[in-house]
């Protein structure tokens, strides 16, 4: 696995996002199965956090979180769902991901805090790479991305969710989605202010961001960081609605349009990407920073007692 981060990490150094050229548009991918043959079976494969299911007469695979206790992002996590995506992108039956989770009531409580607190610059380096990493292979994915958010979604659990094409949510009020940095005393990188704005529009991300904001499911339907809230039983039935919808056009139009609309918040975290690292570690290895992340996680622990 470290293997294969570092492969990745190599790779993405080199020459930025995979290329445009790997990931030609190509016309109903999974539709290619000539006509008469029985339904493929369900390939699945899992690692330790994140199981895969691939559906193959529909080209779509259910990617599902499986970290306990709240799909937190550290390095493993990370360094999965790039594999994970990596293969499902070079699959050509693959057309379409679900990303939802296994974990109850919690969608994934965004990075690790734990990766972040007390650690070597060497560390705080990997770590923000494989970050960087993960966000570059979703936002530019080539797949149509659907979050199936079914709990709470704070931080780069939001970024995940706001990374797809569309996000539907599960109509309760108690779960929570938003990007909460400045609650932790912490900033959201450009590259999470970008995704959001382009979900939701400069004011709301502004007033949003600077305060931190999480919100209940149904203000977030209003605010636009979700497109649908749906009763938790009937998620994963609205889910394969979307995806059918999604996927009844032709893939090359859509890729096209994608790329042509996330192309230059891409090409900005490419082009200045090693800065980023450099911001991130000398920022997290801040004294006054480390104190508010422990804060941040001592209050997590006594809101339990
Ligand atoms: C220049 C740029 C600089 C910096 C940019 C950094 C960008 C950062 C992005 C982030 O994603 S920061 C992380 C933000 N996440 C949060 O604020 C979420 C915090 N967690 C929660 O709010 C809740 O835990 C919850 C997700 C709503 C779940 O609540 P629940 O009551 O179900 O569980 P509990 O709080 O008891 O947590 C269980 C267990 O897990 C630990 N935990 C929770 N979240 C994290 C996390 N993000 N990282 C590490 N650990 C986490 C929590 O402490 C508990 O541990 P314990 O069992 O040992 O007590």
């Amino acid at each position: 696995m470290a293997a294969a981060a570092a492969t990745l990490a190599r790779r993405i150094t080199r020459s930025g996002v995979l290329p445009l050229c790997r990931r030609l548009p190509v016309w109903g991918r999974a539709a290619r199965r000539p006509p008469g043959l029985p339904l493929a079976p369900c390939r699945a494969f899992s690692n330790k956090k994140i199981q895969v299911d691939m559906n193959e007469s529909s080209g779509v695979a259910t990617m599902k979180f499986k970290s306990p206790p709240v799909n937190s992002l550290n390095l493993d996590f990370l360094t999965e769902f790039c594999i994970s995506l990596e293969k499902l992108e070079n699959d050509r039956a693959c057309r379409g991901i679900i990303i939802t989770s296994a974990i109850p009531k919690i969608f994934s409580s965004g990075l690790d805090i734990t990766e972040m607190c007390g650690k070597s610059t060497e560390h705080y380096t990997e770590f923000w790479r494989a970050v960087q990493e993960m966000w570059l292979r979703l936002y530019s994915s080539n797949m149509v991305t659907l979050a199936v958010v079914n709990g709470s979604s704070p931080a780069g659990g939001c970024l995940i969710a706001l990374s797809c094409d569309y996000r539907i949510m599960a109509d309760n009020p108690k779960y929570t989605i938003g990007l909460n940095e400045a609650q932790l005393g912490i900033v959201a990188p450009f590259w999470f202010k970008d995704t959001f704005v382009n979900v939701v529009g400069q004011r709301v991300a502004e007033r949003s961001l600077q305060l931190g904001s999480l919100y209940p499911a149904p203000e977030a339907l209003k605010f636009g960081i979700v497109d649908e809230l749906v009763p938790e039983e009937k998620l994963q039935e609205k889910a394969t609605a979307v995806m059918a919808q999604w996927l009844a056009l032709p893939d090359h139009a859509r890729q096209i349009t994608k790329s042509m609309m996330r192309k230059a918040v891409l090409d900005l975290l490419v082009a200045h990407r090693e800065e980023d690292i450099k911001n991130f570690t000398s920022f997290v290895s801040k004294e006054s920073i480390q104190k508010s992340l422990r804060m941040y996680m001592e209050m997590l622990k006594k809101k339990k007692s």
